[in-house]
């Protein structure tokens, strides 16, 4: 059972929810009639493709009824701070505006992005928690400024599910190029994940891209990412701005992007990505097209991850 679902908890926690995960993927209508009766918003403040179907995948699949809100293109404008006069853009309070979701809902579903120039306001993860605060009712992270936890979940279940029961993993993130100033989240959750999930985990990225270090505190930093990479059994690939030089983009290097050459030396090395991906910036069309890809599989474990989370809130309402 589970309150809200904002980040790792424990390693206990994190094993049941890929047990349960697995359990479903197995047999995705086992609890077909848990959720009857209970309504999930989803709310995007931003984009999504597999967010925004998986989850609603996983909340039917548990007999749930799911309302999608696209709140940032057909939503009122929301005022977020505390005791502001609204004579500019904004509409309506968030205070009003999740009071109300929490009325309708049993659980509130909430993708949130960062600002990536306010620095404070994104590690305090303020709008998430505004929602949290005033709606009074669980709340699940779709992706907000600082972690994506079902997508870590996620990979942790695609983990498992390449890795032989005797055999503890080496996994490699690695910085690549985009040509936009790309969150922390992914990366952020995928470190505190792979580490909270004892994993041994190497990050490597040019100078200057060192995360948050809450999030990243006992994986070794390699800033030679060929050394990084060698015998990786999982090389996660993603970009992300500057965190110090907050959300700047201070390299393009095309050297970073992986390539079959860059695993030379971690033969069976497979690769993985949230999704979207630019494809030939971030990550070659060879990786993504050939055996050693797992994104496909990850994107599909994003259903039973959010059905595992779902379910294991469900318990306690
Ligand atoms: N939810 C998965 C990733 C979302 C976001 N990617 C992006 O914004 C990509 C945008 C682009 O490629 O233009 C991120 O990395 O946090
Ligand atoms: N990986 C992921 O969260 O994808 P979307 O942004 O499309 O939801």
């Amino acid at each position: 059972m589970i309150k809200h679902f904002t980040q790792f908890e424990n390693r206990q926690t994190a094993d049941s929810l890929i047990d349960l995960a697995l359990a479903y993927k197995a047999n995705p209508r086992m609890h077909a009639s848990k959720g009857i009766g209970k309504r999930i918003g989803c709310i995007f403040l931003n984009p999504s493709l597999r967010t925004r179907a998986s989850t609603q995948i996983a909340a039917l699949q548990l007999g749930m009824e799911p309302i999608v809100m696209n709140m940032d293109k057909e939503g009122w404008a929301l005022e977020m701070r505390e005791g502001v006069t609204m004579n500019k853009g904004t509409v309506e309070h968030i205070k009003d505006a999740a009071g109300v979701l929490g009325s309708y809902f049993d659980i509130l579903a909430i993708r949130a992005f960062p600002t990536l120039t306010n620095k404070q306001e994104d590690l305090e993860d303020f709008v998430f928690n505004q929602f949290i605060k005033y709606s009074g009712i669980p709340v699940i992270s779709l992706e907000s400024a600082i972690r994506h936890p079902l997508q870590s979940l996620a990979d942790m279940i695609s983990i498992r599910e390449n890795t032989a029961e005797s055999k503890k993993p080496k996994v490699v993130l690695t910085w690549a190029p985009h040509i936009k100033a790309i969150p922390h989240a992914v990366a952020n959750s995928f470190s505190e994940w792979a580490l909270g999930c004892g994993y041994d985990l190497t990050i490597t990225h040019p100078t200057g891209y060192e995360l948050d270090p809450k999030f990243t505190h006992g994986a070794n930093i390699e800033h030679d990412q060929q050394a990084a990479l060698e015998g990786a059994d999982f090389v996660y690939v993603k970009n992300w701005s500057a965190f110090n030089d907050y959300g700047k983009i201070l390299s393009t290097d095309p050297a970073w992007m992986l390539t079959e050459k860059h695993l030379k030396h971690a033969k069976k090395a497979k690769v993985m990505h949230c999704l979207p991906v630019r494809r030939n910036l971030e990550l070659s069309d060879e990786i993504l097209d050939g055996p050693r890809s797992l994104v496909q599989q990850q994107a599909q474990n994003r259903i039973f991850a959010a059905q595992a989370v779902i379910s294991s809130i469900l318990d306690g309402i």
